[in-house]
């Protein structure tokens, strides 16, 4: 899929990864729409970008992916302002063991959230262009991280249902592909002081940062280069790249 005159919305774009990629896609020429919760930072990017890219290749526009109501406005303005949707990043997550249940409707809710309101745009079937949607779980994904349960959880379960929906939408003709990223640990805010989002079993800090101290952190920009490949390859659907310091590679799943 080449990039050129294609519209991508991101969510949690305003730092980290989810800026990264931002980047990623505006470099390659698509149009992008930032979701993030945090305005300033947002504002801030989006006037640098402007300045790189030109007025008309960004638009950010607050919301918050627990709220299904300011996703739905935030594809209509979308639409509105750009024609369509071609290419969504659900990549907004947080870490944070003591509020749990805001873990879930962030990571695992927000990621259902985003892509049913995007369907409703994307879907060929109703209308849509067709597309690619990219989730951002982590390696936590697809194996145990001991101090993060839930976090854990929320990314079994981002895997699982773009798996899924990859398998529906082949099936269904919505002409929209679903792939989903795991890396392992990455250089963001996001790894800052870890022991206090760790809840319950804080006492097992150490684990975390053996594990960070033995497998090394990617740079955001590594990551960006996985969602590219993974928004581009139109031969890529169902699938899940898992991306450690010392390469990457598609993860093997048993078939059923
Ligand atoms: N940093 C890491 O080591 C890894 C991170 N990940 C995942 O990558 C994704 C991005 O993480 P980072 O960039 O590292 O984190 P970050 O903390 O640097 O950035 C997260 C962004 O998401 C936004 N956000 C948070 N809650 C939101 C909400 N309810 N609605 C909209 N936006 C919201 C924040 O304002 C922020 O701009 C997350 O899903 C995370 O779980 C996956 C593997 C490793
Ligand atoms: C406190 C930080 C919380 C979360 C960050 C992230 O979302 C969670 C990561 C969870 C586990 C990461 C494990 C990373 C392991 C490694 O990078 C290396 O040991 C390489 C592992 C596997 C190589 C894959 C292979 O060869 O098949």
């Amino acid at each position: 899929m080449a990039l050129s005159g294609k519209t991508a919305v991101v969510t949690g774009a305003a730092m980290g990864i989810g800026q990264a990629i931002t980047e990623k896609l505006l470099h390659n020429g698509a149009k992008v729409v930032l979701l993030d919760v945090n305005e300033s930072a947002a504002k801030t990017l989006v006037e640098n970008l402007s300045k790189q890219y030109g007025q008309d290749r960004t638009l950010f526009l607050s919301c918050n992916v627990e709220s299904e109501e300011q996703l739905k406005a935030a594809f209509e303005k979308t639409v509105d302002t750009f024609g369509g949707i071609d290419i969504l990043c659900n990549n907004a997550g947080i870490l944070n063991e003591n509020e749990w249940e805001k873990s879930v409707s962030i990571n695992l809710l927000g990621v259902i959230r985003g892509t049913y309101v995007a369907l409703q745009h994307m879907n060929k079937l109703s209308g849509g262009r067709g597309g690619v949607v990219v989730n951002t779980a982590s390696m936590a994904g697809l194996g145990p991280l001991i101090t993060c349960p839930v976090y854990t959880a929320t990314k079994h379960g981002v895997v699982g249902f773009t798996r899924a929906m990859a398998g529906a939408s082949a099936a269904s003709g919505y002409g929209i592909r679903f792939n989903v990223i795991c890396p392992s640990f990455v250089q963001t805010e996001f790894l800052s002081d870890p022991n206090s989002k760790m809840g319950q079993f804080s006492h097992l800090a150490d684990v975390i940062e053996q594990m960070i101290s033995k497998a090394g952190t990617l740079n955001v920009s590594d990551v960006a280069e996985s969602v590219l490949e993974m928004v581009t390859d139109e031969t890529k659907n169902g699938e899940a790249l898992m991306i450690f310091s010392k390469g990457k590679h598609y993860v093997t799943f048993p078939s059923m």
